[in-house]
């Protein structure tokens, strides 16, 4: 059997943490699906686009390349904020879509399945997910972590533009016409306001763990 778990959420929810814990913990591949966004917007980043320019952001997504995964820049705001402008376009989403769920479908290194985490994962990339987990935590609390981790990276940051950023991406992801972030029906939310890493992972950990044996006794 191919597991699928799929974790979407706002930024800064904690869902990537929690994605490379659980792939980690049950052997199975790990895609950062927010990673493919980056990457396009950074590409027109450097090359002086609009990433609002669709045809632009189009030709980038269709050109990516997986170098592109690994450049320095991917985790600044600036291409954070750009990224979510480019994740907008159709025609970027439906440039990456193939690829997301070609790696669900068959993980690298035959693994027995993948790990996803992004905002539109358990509704549009993989609808048929064995698990779904919906990570949030209050918009505060996320800004908090993501100022902390600029620190540690030894990145300028100032708390409350963390916060307008971060409110800024959530509101145009949430309203976008295209794969919007929201939860999927079947998905299961997990706050993780009041949990430190170790307590929202094995959170997650018995969200697979009962959803799976809920799907055995069917
Ligand atoms: N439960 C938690 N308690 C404290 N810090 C956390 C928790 N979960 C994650 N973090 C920290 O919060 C920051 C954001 O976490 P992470 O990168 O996993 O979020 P994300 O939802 O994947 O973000 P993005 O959508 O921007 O990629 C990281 O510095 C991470 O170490
Ligand atoms: N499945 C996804 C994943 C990401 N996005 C967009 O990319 C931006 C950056 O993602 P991070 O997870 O690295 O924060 C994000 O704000 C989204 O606009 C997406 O649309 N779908």
């Amino acid at each position: 059997m191919n597991l699928v778990i799929a974790l979407d959420g706002p930024a800064a929810s904690g869902k990537g943490t929690l994605a490379r814990r659980l792939a980690e913990a049950f052997d199975l591949a790990y895609l950062d699906t927010g990673s493919l966004y980056r990457a396009v917007a950074a590409r027109v980043l450097v090359d002086g686009a609009d990433p609002q320019d669709e045809a632009v952001a189009a030709t980038a997504a269709e050109a990516l390349d997986p170098a592109d995964l690994q450049r320095p820049d991917l985790r600044s705001q600036a291409v954070g904020a750009a990224a979510s402008q480019v994740a907008a376009q159709p025609r970027v989403r439906q440039a990456l879509l193939d690829f997301q769920r070609r790696f669900a479908a068959r993980p690298p290194d035959g693994l027995s399945g993948a790990v996803l985490d992004g905002r539109d994962i358990g509704t549009v990339v993989c609808p048929d997910a064995d698990v779904k987990i919906y990570v949030v935590a209050s918009p505060e609390v996320r800004a908090e972590r993501r100022h902390r981790e600029l620190i540690a990276r030894g990145e300028p940051s100032i708390y409350p533009q963390v916060l307008a950023e971060i409110q800024e991406r959530d509101a145009r992801d949430s309203a976008r016409a295209a794969a919007p972030l929201k939860p999927a029906d079947d998905a299961v939310q997990l706050d993780t306001s009041e949990l430190d890493i170790e307590a929202a992972f094995q959170a997650a950990k018995r969200i697979v763990a009962e959803t799976l044996a809920a799907a055995k006794a069917e």
